[in-house]
């Protein structure tokens, strides 16, 4: 996948993944506001078959994309399916021809959220006439988008590829939470759940981490209260919340392990004076993290998938956990991360718990802490394999 570069908001839109749009039309958003024009941008692998019962809707992370897997299905310009072809996906060893998720017979779907900045309408699209006669892009003016809100634009979605009910709607982190929204919200569409890495609600210590992070960001002189396309955009602040949100997705054994007190090749952590000092190399690694984030997302969509993140909460309006898991009638695959510090497995068992029925909690093992969900793939697999994708 390549970042389409440049100063302007259009610009940040990047879509060389994706297949497919759909037009959500006036979604009206659990806050009660109507976002006029809501689109979603797309990708799918595999056929669906002919009783429409082999869908697999995937959820991507918090600042991850469509881009699940290499390849597509759907016939695109040439230079796009190649760059498809060519670009791993974040689930690679998970999701493809033979893998567990297997798109030589599943049809698999995977959307990009609201509020991002991957061809799903968000901060950096042009507002519609109705918003903003001059039509420039929403900005500080993008509202607030909850959990909820992209499960029920992805439920257009799903119609509009004549998928009345999901074989399996899996994700991991904030795609836990909208997989889990999903079996909540449309326990007719959906047969079996994934919910890895994620729980039933964003903790008082993940909203601490989203303050912290959204702070960063604000505090950016570039930021200029979210209307900053027309200047320089606040990549130091969006840097410094990616470095802090890095942190808590790796575990402190693994930074322990890998970085030590080891500085930074050819740079002298011991220099007299502090504020000139070389790095060690766990800060050099973070800067990485920071610039790459920067290079690839916008400031706005950042805040606006923090925000939904911290909206999580299965319960909200609706009563006691157990009461609201009563409806829900799919098979589960609930599964933790052993090191896992941002989405404690705690929190898994304490969703598995609530569910109906006896119910497993599985466990990934890695040293990588939250971002195991991405990196022990195969484990993932072998789980789904035994589970809900055991025929
Ligand atoms: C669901 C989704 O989010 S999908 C979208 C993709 N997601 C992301 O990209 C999220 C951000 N990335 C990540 O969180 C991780 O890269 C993962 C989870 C995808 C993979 O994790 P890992 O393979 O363990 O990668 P790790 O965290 O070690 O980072 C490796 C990078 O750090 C760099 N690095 C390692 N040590 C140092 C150092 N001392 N100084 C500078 N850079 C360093 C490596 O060169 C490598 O760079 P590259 O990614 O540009 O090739
Ligand atoms: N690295 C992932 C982790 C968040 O769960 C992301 O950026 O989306």
């Amino acid at each position: 996948m390549t970042i389409v570069g440049g100063g302007t908001a259009d610009s940040l839109v990047r879509e060389d993944g994706v297949v497919g749009y759909i037009d959500v039309g006036p979604l009206t958003l659990e806050s009660g506001y109507r976002l006029p024009r809501a689109r979603l941008a797309y990708e799918t692998w595999g056929r669906l078959n002919a009783d429409g019962s082999n869908a697999v809707l995937i959820e991507h992370a918090l600042t991850g994309d469509s881009h699940v897997a290499r390849g597509q299905s759907r016939d695109h310009a040439p230079e796009v399916e190649r760059l498809a072809a060519e670009a791993g996906g974040w689930w690679d060893g998970l999701v493809g021809p033979g893998a567990a998720i297997d798109t030589d017979k599943y049809f698999v779907v995977c959307a990009n959220i609201l509020g991002g900045c991957y061809g799903s309408t968000g901060p950096a699209t042009q507002a519609p006439p109705e918003v903003d006669p001059e039509q420039r892009a929403w900005g500080s003016r993008f509202p607030r988008i909850t959990v909820r809100d992209t499960v029920s634009a992805e439920a257009v979605l799903s119609d509009a590829l004549g998928i009345d009910r999901w074989r399996l709607v899996i994700g991991g982190s904030m795609g836990g939470a909208r997989a889990l929204e999903w079996a909540v919200m449309y326990p007719d569409r959906v047969a079996a759940c994934g919910v890895i890495a994620a729980c039933a609600s964003a903790s008082a210590e993940l909203l601490a981490w989203g303050q912290a992070q959204a702070l960063a960001i604000r505090q950016d002189p570039n930021f200029r209260g979210g209307d900053y396309y027309d200047g320089e955009f606040p990549e130091a602040g969006l840097g410094l919340a990616r470095r802090i949100a890095h942190i808590t997705y790796r575990s402190a054994a693994e930074l322990h392990y890998r970085f030590g007190r080891e500085a930074q090749t050819n740079e002298d952590v011991d220099a007299t004076h502090t504020s000139q000092r070389g790095r060690y190399r766990v800060e050099s690694y973070l800067d990485h993290q920071a610039s790459k984030l920067a290079g690839r997302f916008d400031a706005n969509s950042y805040l606006s998938v923090n925000e939904t993140l911290m909206s999580h909460d299965v319960t909200r309006g609706r009563g006691a956990l157990e009461e609201v898991l009563a409806g829900t009638t799919c098979e589960w695959l609930v599964a933790g991360v052993d090191s896992d510090r941002l989405f404690f497995p705690a929190e898994s068992a304490e969703l598995v718990q609530a569910l109906p029925g006896e119910q497993t909690l599985h466990m990934i093992s890695s040293p990588s802490g939250h971002d195991g969900f991405l990196i022990e793939a195969p484990q993932l697999g072998m789980l789904l394999k035994k589970t809900v994708l055991k025929d």
